[in-house]
């Protein structure tokens, strides 16, 4: 999370994540899957404005088709802090809202995330990474990840994090064919084949750790990717148009609907761009893994 002060009052920017990898191990007793993912946070963003308020909580968001309800998951965040810390404090947020929703690109639960951490420093409560892991995971599966970012491995659920940091870029181009999935929807779909050869993880991590596009391409995988493109025939179409243009690999975020594509070494990220923009397939992001100094600048430091 980048964190810092901007005319009196604390942003955070929230980033989204691609998941590089993504394994399904079995279903779980308590009805969630058991998944080994490999998820990497890139450089596009939800920016959290907060600052405190004497009239309670107050909450706004730039895209009025995201529901400012209680459902949202900043206010489930926000609740969740009150409960822990016992404060009753009013605050008023403002979410700019950049990160296509219901995308596979983790943007709720980045923002549940960069809620915890904003308010964490506005109320001073001094939670360690540690903890707000802990209260991450009990807003969703994807959440923990958040806490650390980069590059991790996820297990369980997804909830347990394993940091693996890399001292390598990739860039990439998001696809987001403007519509969203449920997440939730999709593994109620998953059938559980333990037959089929499950890959490994570690072979797929010591590829990444090269910092070499074109030999990690062949190695993205993405188990969820069968039971999607079946639900969504299009969008195995949109991957095989992607297919054309020169990626080392293109594959499915999580449970979609974004796609993406991993650019060659030294590719010209905007000429991809505006050849697909002409492809009409859908929103278009060129995004790195690595938030360079000039990103750091722009997003801001830690506080
Ligand atoms: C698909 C991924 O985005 C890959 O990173 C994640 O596994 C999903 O993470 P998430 O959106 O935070 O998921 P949650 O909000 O916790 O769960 C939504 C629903 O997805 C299903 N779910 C989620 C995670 C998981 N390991 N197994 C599941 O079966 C459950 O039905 C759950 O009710
Ligand atoms: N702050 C938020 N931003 C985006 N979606 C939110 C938010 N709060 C609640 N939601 C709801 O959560 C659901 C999933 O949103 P999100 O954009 O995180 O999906 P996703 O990118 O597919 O997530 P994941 O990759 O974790 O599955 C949507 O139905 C959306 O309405």
């Amino acid at each position: 999370m980048r964190i810092w002060k901007e005319q009196g009052k604390i942003k955070v920017a929230a980033p989204a994540k691609i998941n590089l990898f993504l394994e399904i191990l079995g279903k779980r007793p308590d009805g969630y899957h058991e998944i080994e993912t490999v998820m990497q946070e890139v450089s596009l963003f939800d920016y959290i404005f907060l600052e405190n308020h004497e009239k309670g909580i107050e909450f706004s968001c730039s895209n009025p088709r995201l529901t400012t309800g209680e459902d949202n998951l900043v206010l489930k965040a926000v609740r969740l802090l009150q409960k822990e810390s016992g404060i009753s404090r009013g605050v008023k947020i403002y979410l700019d809202k950049k990160i296509p929703i219901g995308a596979g690109l983790g943007g709720g639960s980045s923002d549940a995330v960069a809620t915890l951490v904003g308010l964490n420093n506005l109320w001073q409560l001094g939670y360690d990474e540690k903890k707000l892991i802990s209260l991450a995971g009990k807003l969703g599966s994807d959440t923990p990840f958040f806490v650390i970012g980069n590059t991790a491995i996820c297990k369980g659920r997804g909830e347990i994090i394993i940091p693996y940091p890399l001292h390598v870029k990739y860039n990439y181009v998001i696809i987001y064919p403007k519509f969203e999935i449920s997440t939730t929807t999709v593994y109620e779909n998953f059938k559980i084949n333990l037959t089929k050869n499950l890959k490994d993880v570690n072979f797929f991590l010591q590829t990444l750790l090269l910092g070499n596009p074109e030999k990690l391409g062949a190695y993205l995988h993405n188990r969820l990717e069968e039971v999607v493109f079946r639900l969504y025939p299009g969008l195995e179409k949109i991957k095989k148009t992607l297919a054309e243009i020169d990626f080392c690999g293109t594959l499915l975020s999580g449970s979609g609907s974004a796609l993406y594509g991993l650019c060659k070494g030294g590719c010209d990220q905007k000429e991809i761009e505006q050849t697909i923009k002409m492809l009409n397939i859908g929103d278009v992001f060129v995004v790195t893994s690595d938030f360079d100094d000039t990103v750091k600048e722009r997003e801001g430091g830690r506080l």
